[in-house]
């Protein structure tokens, strides 16, 4: 049944406790709790490949049928309409759509009519271009504008992909890999840009991320998924720890803490095969 949606709140954070789906009979997230995910914060989820992490964004996306709580401030996500849903949460997939004909500017366009207020001041044609060409600048993406995304790089797609999630100034936003096609400085670009609009915002971002040096630099809070289950959680030194990074990756790993608070991660060798948790 498709819940009755509140007015969005701002400053909500997003509680999860119980949540739990899969494909077609087969459990993959087992009824998980996460810590709270608060405004302006900034989190990643990590874990090996086929961990479900992919899995529980597009559940916390409304994407997939799930069962248990998402609440956004006293706003229920489950249940919600897929439209509602989106209205509040926006997910960047892994990967992206091809053979689409039109230009960066016009997708970037279309993901915002896409999440239309119904706020005629805000959807007239002058203040949406304004926003597309503002959010293209930050990305750092202005000159790709008028650019055929069929003529674009693997990483340029990905930065446009970017561009049209963080448009639509979701109160969540959910990154899947968001940097995984990105050579280093626009990683680094790509997460602080995040980081910022965040804060700025008031907005609750959720990345999947495999780079931990990143993780553990620009997150506040760390989420380790294996098999579909928490293993860790809390700040990057609570978290990502030799011993976490034995029982999830099956690497073993050094951990040291720098004199800025940050974390250098050092990966040794690999444990043995059935020591990873994948
Ligand atoms: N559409 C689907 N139908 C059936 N099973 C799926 C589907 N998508 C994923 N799975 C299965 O769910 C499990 C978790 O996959 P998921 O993509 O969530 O993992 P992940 O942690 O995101 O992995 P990766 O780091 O490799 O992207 C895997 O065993 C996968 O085979």
């Amino acid at each position: 049944m498709t819940a009755v949606a509140a007015p969005i709140e701002r400053d909500a954070a997003l509680k999860v406790r119980g949540l739990a789906t899969g494909y077609r009979g087969r459990p993959i997230i087992a009824g998980v709790d996460l810590p709270e995910f608060r405004p302006g914060e900034v989190h990643s989820l990590l874990g090996p490949n086929a961990a479900g992490k992919s899995t529980l964004m597009r559940a916390l996306a409304g994407l997939q049928p799930a069962t248990g709580s998402v609440r956004l401030g006293a706003q229920e996500l489950i249940g919600l309409s897929l439209a509602e849903h989106a209205k509040r949460v926006t997910y960047m997939p892994q990967t992206l759509p091809q053979g689409v004909a039109l230009s960066v500017l016009e997708s970037v366009l279309g993901a915002l009519r896409a999440s239309s207020t119904g706020d005629p001041a805000r959807d007239t044609h002058a203040a949406s271009e304004q926003r597309a060409v503002a959010i293209l600048e930050r990305v750092g993406i202005l000159h790709l504008a008028l650019e055929g995304l069929d003529r674009l790089s693997g990483g340029q797609r990905q930065l446009v992909a970017l561009a049209q999630s963080l448009v639509r100034e979701p109160r969540v936003l959910l990154l899947d890999e968001p940097i995984s096609a990105l050579d280093l400085h626009h990683q680094l670009r790509v997460m602080r840009l995040v980081h910022e609009l965040a804060r700025e915002r008031g907005m609750i971002a959720i990345m999947v991320l495999h780079d931990l040096q990143i993780a553990a630099r620009w997150s506040d809070g760390i989420v380790m998924l294996a098999q579909g289950a928490i293993v860790a959680t809390g700040t990057p030194v609570q978290a990502i720890t030799a011993e976490t990074l034995a029982r999830v990756y099956g690497v073993q790993a050094r951990v040291e803490h720098c004199s800025r608070g940050s974390l250098q991660i050092m990966v040794d060798d690999v444990l043995h095969a059935e020591s990873a948790a994948a």
